[in-house]
């Protein structure tokens, strides 16, 4: 079942209004659909676009699941500066009407598992750069969604963070939820994508499963990294 249909037109900014144009893609539940590219080739964008924080838009988006409700992850984490890392949590908690034991287990489990609970009471507007990023995930994850939609979440965690995430979001997967990441880890994306669309220069340069890139280049080992360059280099699609 899809959880989230898009056919962008063409969004952008007050002076490259068509930063992106003709972007269409579906994500089904429990799929996890990478999108990567080169550096401007509007995964950001299509992101913004997609969770309505770029004014400039023509097009559709539509939200299918249960909920339809949806995580933003942004590559910038932001915080209140008055409030601790657990106040953040509650915060969340309360906007999202999570029940009480289930928000506890929930929370306790999530700073556990990322190592941030000797910094619970603390402010994260103080936090090195991937505990933020740990915090802005752990405030996704909080509130399970139909749709996760998460900008360059790697950049910052450590390797055992990057794995507790990987396996996290193999988890939320088989509830059913549908991720939505940018990355320009191709090897991690390699791994964990069921689905891939390549931007370049604000369009769609190819789209499809592992499986359909490697045909589409005829390269029949090729890695992710492999396919991306020939991609880019031929623009087969
Ligand atoms: N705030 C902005 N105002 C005007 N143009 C912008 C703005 N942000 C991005 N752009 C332009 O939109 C295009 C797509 O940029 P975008 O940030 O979506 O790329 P990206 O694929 O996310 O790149 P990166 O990998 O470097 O993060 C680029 O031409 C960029 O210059």
């Amino acid at each position: 079942m899809k959880v989230l249909d898009i056919a962008i037109k063409e969004a952008g900014y007050a002076e490259n209004k068509g930063a992106i144009k003709d972007i269409d893609f579906s994500l089904n539940e429990g799929e996890l659909l990478g999108l990567i590219g080169p550096n401007g080739a509007g995964k950001s964008t299509t992101i913004k676009a997609i969770t309505g924080i770029i004014p400039g838009f023509s097009g559709e988006i539509e939200f299918l699941g249960k909920k339809k409700n949806y995580v933003y992850i942004p590559e910038q984490p932001s915080f209140y500066e008055k409030l601790t890392l657990w106040e953040h949590l509650e915060l969340a908690s309360a906007v999202h009407e999570i029940e009480r034991s289930i928000f506890l287990q929930r929370a306790e489990k999530l700073i556990n598992l990322f190592n941030l609970i000797k910094v619970k009471h603390h402010f994260p507007t103080s936090f090195s750069k991937g505990m933020q990023q740990k915090l802005m995930i752990i405030l996704g994850l909080l509130i399970e969604p139909d749709v996760y939609i998460i900008d360059e979440p790697f950049v910052g965690l450590d390797p055992s963070a990057t794995i507790d995430f990987i396996n996290l979001l193999e988890g939320e997967k088989k509830r059913g939820a549908g991720i939505l990441l940018s990355t320009h880890q191709l090897d991690i994306a390699e791994r964990i994508c069921d689905y891939i669309v390549l931007l370049s220069d604000g369009q769609i340069t190819a789209k499809g499963s592992m499986e359909d890139l490697q045909q589409t280049c005829k390269l029949r080992d090729g890695s992710l990294f492999d396919c991306f360059h020939f991609l880019l280099e031929n623009k087969v699609c």
